[in-house]
């Protein structure tokens, strides 16, 4: 440890996966127009995680930031005055607080996120039946359901990070949640896991996605 919080070797470690997956979602069209956000757990009182706004293919170990638990900020050497943490960041601090087994939180905004989302009727979409669920972890057949919630968007994020909390609580963790019009975010054990899983339910979001345009009556589309 330094007199930071936190080793400066993880830090350093952390920001040069979290830029490098950057570039990779961005790449993918999964976090355009700088929307998205990520971070990586540091310790047991705090994580590494994106400034807001910045485009995310083009961040620098700059753009990285230190909170703690609660969200906020902590100090680091080379850290800007004016930088500020992501908007989002509670929505990270609330899942590393109730489980400790989890390393690292990517949220995105990709199109079949966001459009399924939207279209989506009831409060939970439920996967099953396909090979793919296998991907998360601790999942070991495809006929298991695995429930994604879905929330209303809110611009409180205080308030959305107490509705998932409280979700959570009473329905258990899961893998992942869609915020209505907004974006989906999961999480693993580290940063190649919630990888995994983020590409994992892109897929499954799409095959979802696909089923409902197929099951439109012909011609409706047309009208
Ligand atoms: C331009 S997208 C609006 C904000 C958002 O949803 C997002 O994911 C990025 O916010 P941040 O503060 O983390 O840059
Ligand atoms: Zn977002």
């Amino acid at each position: 440890m330094t007199q930071f919080a936190y080793d400066i070797n993880d830090f350093n470690l952390a920001a040069t996966e979290l830029c490098r997956y950057g570039r990779t979602l961005y790449q993918r069209d999964w976090s355009p127009a700088t929307s998205s956000n990520y971070s990586i757990r540091l310790n047991d009182h705090c994580c590494a995680l994106t400034s807001s706004g910045k485009h995310k293919g083009e961040l620098t170990a700059d753009d990285i930031l230190v909170v703690d638990l609660d969200g906020q900020p902590l100090p680091h050497p080379q850290h800007k005055v004016d930088a500020r943490p992501s908007a989002e960041t509670l929505l990270h601090t609330q899942l590393y607080r109730r489980d400790p087994a989890i390393g690292a939180v990517l949220h995105t905004h990709s199109a079949t996120a966001v459009v399924l989302s939207q279209l989506w009727p009831e409060d939970v979409l439920t996967l099953q039946g396909w090979e793919l669920q296998k991907a998360f972890a601790g999942e070991t057949s495809h006929e298991h359901p695995v429930a994604i919630p879905l929330f209303a968007n809110d611009q409180n994020i205080d308030r959305l990070a107490t509705a998932v909390e409280q979700r959570m609580a009473q329905q258990g963790q899961g893998h992942a949640y869609l915020i209505r019009g907004h974006g989906v975010y999961t999480w693993g054990k580290n940063i190649s896991e919630c990888f995994r899983h983020l590409e994992a339910l892109e897929h499954l979001l799409g095959y979802q996605l696909q089923l409902l345009q197929l099951q439109q009556p012909i011609g409706t589309n047309n009208k």
